[in-house]
This record gives structure tokens, C-alpha cells and sequence, in this order.
């Protein structure tokens, strides 16, 4: 077995007595500003339960192409349902996974031209008529990992030492909350993309993974392993933290690399957003955090918005040009 190549931190430290507090502080600063990777445990959220979730992605993967066709994402505005193997690209190229996607349960917006287009991501799920339980079960889940990332970003505020309370107004109306399940079937070339190299646009990403390696991260040593702790979480920092913190947080790029032939890959991937209405502020750092902060990345090819609606759509539109075609045609042409 190789050691983990990321930290461990345990957020029942966080509720623990001071001394405890400050030591998991200490640890979550360290590592969100040198690696913007982590391990969560100590989250009460049992294996068995995780077990379950990836259960769910293996029988809807392994249901009949038909039924998965039927909640295609291409049919929904709002980005939810089913994209199969080839339909996702990541800087322009093709991913090798299928997955299926929900946020929030809401009813659309009845949209016109003056609403900004990011509107268009309110809006009901589809689900699968074959699995009944999975909707109760998979908006549990995301209530479940909705509550622990509110926990772990009030625990970046003190961080950032600013009130506890610095993030909650950017979530009063619920947080933009969104989730896939994935598979990554293996290939016999080598390295392919599973999903290739990106920054998450939200706040925070929470990865439950199966036994198989496969994630990476970028580090100041190169792409290293997120190799599967059981039982954990895989964290990961996106951009509104990276904007909020003028860049003393940093959103990390990531990517996933095909399993070996024979052997298929599950995860699960929760992002967490502030409302989509919302903009995310630009923390006053104290000057000792401030010295560090080195401003949030500035790459032409992926623009970085404090508007959050519009920094989370231009992630799906650039994902999904089959569902920007459909349903976003006057964004998709201009350029
Ligand atoms: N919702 C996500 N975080 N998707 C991450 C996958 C990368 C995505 N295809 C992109 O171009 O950014
Ligand atoms: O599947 C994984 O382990 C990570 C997926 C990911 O980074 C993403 O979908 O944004
Ligand atoms: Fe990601």
C-alpha cells in the first residue's frame, strides 16, 4: 500500500473543545493554501451509507440504455439527467464517463430575454421511472452533504478570520447545491481522459469515491494520487472561494485518469455554490493572510466571475454543447 499523498483531517475536532478547534483550523489553513485538496473523515457520515450512494450509481449505470436515454440530459434546460460516455468535453475534449446529474428541486422560471441566462439552471430533476427509490435517496444525500459543506465553510471563514458568519448571506435563499453520479469505464490505451484537467466553479467539491485510484491533483510537485481513503471524503476548494480570498485559498486543477482495462470506476461528486443570484464578496484579509494572497488565477480560457450564477453556467455550457445548442442558442453564438 502506498501512503496517502494529501492530508487527513478530522472535523469532529471542530466540535471538540478549543484546543481541538484550533488544531483542525490550523490544519484545514495549511492545507487548503498549499494543496486545496484534502481528506475529510470524522464527518459522521457512515461507510455504510456511502456504500449505499455508490450502490445506486452501479444499478443506474447497469440499467438498459433506453431507460437511462430517457432522462438524457439533453432534454432539460437545466442541466439534469443522463450524459453517456462522449457526451461531456473538458478543455474541448471528450471525457471518457457517463454520469447523471441533479440540483436543487425547483420549479423552472418562466424566462424572457431580459433574465440573465444562468436562470435557466432553476428547474426540476429527471429521474430514472426504473429505480423509484433514487430520488428519495439522492436528495437526502445532497441535504446530508448540503449541511457538512455549510459546516466546513464556516470553518474557511474562521480561517480567514472573518466571522463565522461571512458566507452565510451569499446562502440565505439555499445554497446552489449540485451532484453526479459517475462511472469511468476502463480503456486498454493509456491515460485517457477520464475527465480531464479543471477547476470546480463553486465553493467546495465533496468526492466520495469507490476502491479505485484514478483522481489527481495538481501540486508544486506535479500531479499526484488521490488514492481512495475508505470511509472519507476527497475535498477540494473551487473558484468563489479562490475570488473570495483574492487567491490565498486556491481552487486546485484536478482530473481523472481511466481505470485499466476490465476495471469500471464509481464516484460521487457534490459541488456547493452560494445562491445563484448571489456575488461573492471579496474578503478583507488581515494583513498577515493578505501578504499571501496572490490574487485569483487569471487563465483567457476560463474566465473566473463573482457573479455566481454566470461563473457556474459557463461551466456547464462549455461541458455540455449538446444541452448549449438546445437550449442556450443565442449565448452559443456569439463569441
Ligand atoms: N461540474 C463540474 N465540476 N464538472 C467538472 C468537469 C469538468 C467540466 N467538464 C469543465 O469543463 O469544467
Ligand atoms: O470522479 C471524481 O473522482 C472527480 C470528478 C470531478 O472532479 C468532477 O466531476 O468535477
Ligand atoms: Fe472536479
Amino acid at each position: 500500500m502506498t501512503s496517502l499523498q494529501l492530508p487527513v483531517l478530522d472535523i469532529s475536532l471542530l466540535h471538540g473543545n478549543a484546543v481541538s478547534r484550533q488544531h483542525f483550523l490550523q490544519q484545514l489553513a495549511v492545507a487548503a493554501r498549499d494543496i486545496g485538496f484534502f481528506y475529510l473523515t470524522g464527518h459522521g457520515i457512515s461507510t455504510g451509507q456511502q456504500q449505499q450512494i455508490l450502490q445506486l450509481a452501479r444499478q443506474f449505470f447497469a440499467l438498459p440504455e433506453p431507460e437511462k436515454q430517457a432522462v438524457s440530459m439533453v432534454n432539460s434546460a437545466h442541466f439534469r439527467g443522463y450524459t453517456q460516455v462522449g457526451g461531456e468535453l473538458t478543455q474541448g475534449r471528450v471525457d471518457q464517463r457517463e454520469q447523471f446529474d441533479i440540483m436543487r428541486e425547483q420549479t423552472a422560471l418562466a424566462l424572457n430575454s431580459a433574465m440573465p441566462a444562468w436562470q435557466g439552471l432553476v428547474g426540476p430533476n429527471q429521474w430514472p421511472a426504473a429505480l423509484p427509490l433514487m430520488q428519495t435517496a439522492l436528495l437526502q444525500w445532497q441535504q446530508q452533504l448540503s449541511e457538512l459543506s455549510v459546516t466546513l465553510l464556516s470553518a474557511f471563514a474562521q480561517v480567514l478570520q472573518q466571522p463565522a458568519t461571512a458566507f452565510a448571506n451569499t446562502l440565505q435563499d439555499g445554497a446552489y447545491t449540485h451532484m453526479k453520479l459517475i462511472r469511468y469505464p476502463g480503456t486498454s490505451a493509456v491515460a485517457q481522459q477520464g475527465v480531464g484537467a479543471h477547476k470546480d466553479p463553486g465553493y467546495l467539491t465533496l468526492v466520495l469515491q469507490d476502491q479505485h485510484s484514478g483522481l489527481e491533483v495538481l501540486t508544486d510537485n506535479g500531479w499526484v494520487d488521490a488514492a481512495p481513503l475508505a470511509g472519507a471524503f476527497v475535498v477540494n476548494i473551487g473558484e468563489l472561494l479562490e475570488l473570495a480570498s483574492n487567491g490565498y485559498l486556491k481552487a486546485t486543477l484536478h482530473r481523472v485518469v481511466s481505470p485499466p482495462k476490465g476495471i469500471e470506476r464509481f464516484s460521487c461528486a457534490f459541488f456547493m455554490a452560494a445562491q445563484l443570484d448571489a456575488t461573492v464578496p471579496l474578503l478583507n484579509l488581515p494583513a498577515e493572510l493578505a501578504a499571501q494572497a496572490k490574487g485569483p488565477a487569471s487563465d483567457p480560457n476560463n474566465p473566473l466571475f463573482y457573479q455566481v450564477g454566470e461563473n457556474v453556467l459557463k461551466g456547464r455550457l462549455r461541458s455540455h454543447p449538446d444541452v448549449a445548442r438546445k437550449h442556450y442558442a443565442a449565448l452559443t453564438q456569439v463569441v
